[in-house]
């Protein structure tokens, strides 16, 4: 129970007022000790007693030590009288346990909230001695007494009162109750707690549960990933080392076909090369057979002509022989020496004492001696009649002397014989005069059909024996020059169209190495000396008249 003094009674109310009335100043101090005991004595008796009989807790806001500190020490009463005094008006009940809230005056001071009543105002002075009153009773007895700082924040105050109290009194139905409840619900808590706290740490552990399974299933995902990435990568690589693969074996083949191309036109090169080889040892070989049999022709052609114009020249040589003889028994016996020549030329005319030289046979295609059918014009001119020639003549005509230029005569004629001999005579040609040069060197056109007239030559008339023989004997002197300007004398002869004009040589007809081969009177008559050695190919023929 709560209660106070003075003033908890109703007497104790009047009281209160008449002591703190501040109307009440002057208030005799033995007055104010009594007034203070009269309202303790009613309270004790009316309030406390009744409380502490009922069993109650009964907490007082003032009791005897406020008389003992105010009236005692305070004023100048003496506190052992003033405690006297109240233990006999409260019948000496003294309380279990004393709180002193002890606080500085001025702070106290500084806490009213009303007008100071009339102990209030009493000067700071009475309240230090009140204070010292105070520590003192509790200081004489500690045991009773807790002294509890009041300047301090007012739940700490209140903090330290409960302490010492639960250490003194005891605890009540309603107190034990309560604990009991508090105790129920604070073992509820902890349940629930606990529950909770397991449900958070189930809810923790399977939700970690759940974050381990994601965290494993994001790795399996990921390792899955990881896996078929390099798959992937392997199966990338794999495409494309086998499509370097291909690639490597594609150039390979494509080499390698190269190479079989390349070979095989190496091949076809060299086949080709070597058939060309062939063809051109083959051509070479022909070439060489047929230069070799033109040479062999050209080489018995010549050798036939050759000997045909030594013939020719032991025929003459002879004929002027029996010319000479002729003439000589014409001067002897004219009519003993006519019948033998007139036995022996008996279809022809019997040369004059002024004759030269013997009379010339002419020489046509259906008479020349020797003529074989199918020969060219040139080879039918060529060759003469055999004049009759003694045996012992050939050995005669087969060295000839060198004819010498102060021989000749003032017609132009090589008549003249040289100191050498008879022989010699056969080497000095007659020299056609300018008109029978103009014609032996311009015949006239051959047409098909008269060629064989193109054959039969004019005699040539002169001084010399050579006259008296038809053109075709010897060669002429005078150079034949052909209408193309080329000047081949003796070999062929000239050839003439129909108007007299000189033919073309005909595009077949190709020079070949008989061109260059030695003519007949090369064979015969030795080199001209005058003209150049690199001249004696293509010109060959013709070559080394005049001598
Ligand atoms: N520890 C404290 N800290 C601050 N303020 C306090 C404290 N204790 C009391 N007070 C205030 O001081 C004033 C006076 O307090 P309280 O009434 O308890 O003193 P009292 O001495 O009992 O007064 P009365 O003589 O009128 O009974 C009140 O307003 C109260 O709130
Ligand atoms: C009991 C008692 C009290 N007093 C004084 C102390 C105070 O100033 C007042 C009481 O006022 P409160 O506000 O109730 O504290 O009275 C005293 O002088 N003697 C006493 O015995």
């Amino acid at each position: 129970m709560l209660t106070r003094e003075p003033g908890a009674t109703p007497v104790g109310k009047r009281l209160r007022s008449i002591l703190l009335d501040v109307s009440s100043a002057g208030l005799s101090h033995r007055a104010e000790a009594l007034l203070y005991a009269a309202d303790r004595a009613e309270h004790v008796d009316t309030v406390v007693r009744p409380a502490l009989e009922r069993g109650a807790v009964v907490i007082s806001d003032r009791y005897i030590d406020s008389s003992v500190a105010y009236q005692g020490a305070g004023r100048d009463l003496s506190p052992t009288e003033i405690a006297r005094i109240n233990r006999w008006a409260t019948n000496g009940l003294v309380p279990h346990l004393t709180v002193l809230l002890d606080v500085a005056p001025e702070t106290a001071r500084e806490r009213f909230t009303e007008a100071p009543d009339r102990l209030e105002s009493e000067p700071a002075e009475f309240h230090a001695r009140v204070r010292a009153g105070f520590l003192t009773l509790a200081a004489a007895d500690a045991g009773r007494y807790l002294v509890v700082d009041a300047g301090q924040e007012a739940e700490a105050v209140t903090t330290v009162i409960r302490h010492r109290l639960d250490q003194v009194l005891p605890l009540s139905e309603a107190e034990i109750e309560a604990r009991e409840e508090a105790r129920r619900k604070a073992e509820e808590e902890a349940r629930r707690k606990a529950e909770e706290e397991a449900a958070r740490k189930a809810e923790e552990e399977r939700l970690e549960r759940e974050r381990q399974e994601q965290l494993a299933k994001l790795r399996a995902e990921e390792e899955e990933r990881k896996r078929r990435e390099l798959e992937e990568a392997q199966r990338r690589e794999a495409e494309r080392q086998a499509e370097e693969a291909r690639r490597r074996a594609e150039e390979a083949a494509r080499k390698a076909e190269e190479e079989r191309a390349r070979l095989l036109a190496e091949e076809k090169a060299r086949a080709e090369e070597e058939a060309r080889r062939r063809v051109e040892e083959e051509r070479r070989r022909k070439q060489a057979e047929e230069e070799a049999r033109l040479r062999a022709e050209a080489e018995a052609l010549r050798l036939e002509k050759q000997h045909k114009a030594e013939e020719a020249l032991l025929r003459a040589e002879e004929a002027r022989r029996l010319a000479e003889a002729a003439a000589a028994a014409a001067e002897a016996g004219p009519k003993s020496s006519a019948p033998d020549s007139g036995s022996r030329r008996s279809s022809r005319p019997s040369p004059t004492p002024d004759d030269a030289t013997v009379p010339t046979p002419v020489v046509s295609p259906e008479n020349a001696p020797g003529r074989t059918p199918g020969r060219s014009e040139a080879e039918r001119t060529a060759e003469l009649p055999k004049p009759p020639v003694p045996p012992s003549a050939g050995d005669e005509t087969a060295v000839l002397p060198p004819v010498r230029p102060e021989a000749d005569d003032e017609d132009g004629r090589t008549g003249g014989r040289s100191d050498a001999g008879t022989d010699d005579r056969t080497e000095v040609l007659p020299t056609f005069p300018p008109g029978a040069a103009d014609d032996t060197a311009v015949l006239p056109p051959v047409r098909p059909g008269d060629a064989e007239e193109t054959a039969v030559l004019p005699p040539v008339r002169g001084d010399g024996p050579a006259d008296r023989v038809p053109p075709g004997y010897f060669r002429d002197d005078a150079p034949a020059t052909r209408p193309d300007g080329t000047d081949d004398r003796t070999r062929e002869l000239p050839q003439l169209d129909a108007e007299g004009r000189p033919r073309r040589r005909s595009d077949w007809a190709e020079e070949t190495p008989l061109d260059d081969l030695p003519s007949l009177a090369d064979e015969l008559l030795g080199p001209h000396e005058d003209e150049p050695d690199e001249g004696r190919g293509r010109g060959g023929k013709g070559r080394g008249r005049g001598r």
